[in-house]
C-alpha cells in the first residue's frame, strides 16, 4: 500500500479554514497516487478544547460527508485523523476511516485522554478498539497518547492488525519520546507504523511534525521534518509475515501470566 501522510498546520478553532486546507492538501496528495491518505489528530479545531461544545462537529456528520466525497472523488482510502465529534453525552476525539468508494469502514474514539493537555476535562474517552479493513489488510487506528500504552496497542496486533495508523498532535518538547515509542511499537508488534503528526503551533504548544512510516523491523522508511509536508511511502505486507514467521512472538506470548 502506498500511503501519504498529510502533516499540516491547523488553524486554531477555525473549522472552516481547516476543511478548506484539507481539501487542498488531499488534492495535492493525489498527485503521488497513494492508495491511502492519513490526517493528524483534531484537524478541524486543533486543541481549542474550551470551545469544542460550540465548534465540534455534531456526530461527526459534516466531516463524514466531506471526507467520503473526497475519498470517492480521488479514489483513495482516507484515514481521516480525528475530529471533535459532539453528541448529547459530550465530545469524543474520533477517527473516521473511509474506503475508495467513500464508505465508512472504521471509527475509533481516543481511549486514553491526555491529562497534561486537559483532555479529560473536555472529552469523553472511547471504549472500543480501532480495528478496520483496508484493501483486505487488517489495520488499527490509534490517537496520539495511545502510543504510550503498549498493552492497548497489542490488543489490536494480537487480533492480526498489520498496519497501525496513528494520528497525533504531539508536542516538540517530547519529540524523542515520539520517535522512540513509535519505533518500539513497530518492533514489538512486528507491524508497519504510519504516524501522522501536525506541524505548527497553537497558543499553548509547538508541535513536532516528524510524521513517519516505520517498517516491522523498526526501520524508519521515511520521516518528515518539523514543518508542513506531505510524506509518501510504501508498505510491503510480505515483510510483516516474514518477520512474524522468523521471530514468532505472537505464538510465544504467555498472556496467561501477564495480569
Ligand atoms: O504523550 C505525549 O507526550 C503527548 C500526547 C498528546 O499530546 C496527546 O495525546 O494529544
Amino acid at each position: 500500500m502506498r500511503i501519504s501522510l498529510i502533516q499540516l498546520d491547523i488553524a486554531f478553532g477555525n473549522p472552516d479554514m481547516n476543511y478548506a486546507t484539507v481539501a487542498n492538501k488531499i488534492r495535492e496528495s493525489a498527485d503521488a497516487a497513494p492508495d491511502c491518505i492519513i490526517l493528524p489528530e483534531l484537524w478541524t479545531t486543533g486543541y481549542d478544547l474550551t470551545r469544542l461544545e460550540e465548534i465540534g462537529d455534531p456526530d461527526g456528520e459534516f466531516t463524514k460527508e466531506f471526507i467520503s466525497s473526497l475519498a470517492k472523488q480521488y479514489n483513495i482510502n482516507i484515514v481521516a485523523g480525528s475530529v471533535a465529534s459532539r453528541n448529547a453525552s459530550g465530545v469524543t476525539n474520533r477517527m473516521f476511516v473511509f474506503n475508495r468508494s467513500g464508505e465508512l469502514v472504521g471509527e475509533y474514539s481516543k481511549l486514553h485522554l491526555f491529562q497534561l493537555m486537559d483532555e479529560h476535562l473536555y472529552l469523553q474517552p472511547g471504549d472500543a478498539k480501532g480495528l478496520f479493513q483496508l484493501e483486505g489488510i487488517l489495520c488499527a487506528g490509534l490517537i496520539c497518547y495511545d502510543i504510550r500504552f503498549p498493552e492497548w496497542v497489542r490488543t489490536h496486533t494480537a487480533q492480526g492488525a498489520e498496519i497501525l495508523f496513528i494520528s497525533a498532535e504531539w508536542p516538540l518538547s517530547r519529540l524523542s519520546h515520539w520517535r522512540a515509542l513509535l519505533i518500539s511499537r513497530a518492533i514489538e508488534n512486528q507491524c508497519y507504523v504510519v504516524a501522522c503528526n501536525r506541524a505548527g503551533s497553537d497558543p499553548n504548544n509547538t508541535f513536532a511534525g516528524h510524521s513517519m512510516i516505520i517498517d516491522p523491523w523498526g526501520e524508519i522508511l521515511c520521516e518528515a521534518s518539523e514543518g508542513e509536508e506531505i510524506l509518501t511511502g510504501n508498505t510491503d505486507l510480505h515483510k510483516v509475515r516474514e518477520i512474524r514467521a522468523q521471530i514468532p512472538i505472537f505464538a510465544d506470548r504467555r498472556p496467561d501470566l501477564y495480569d
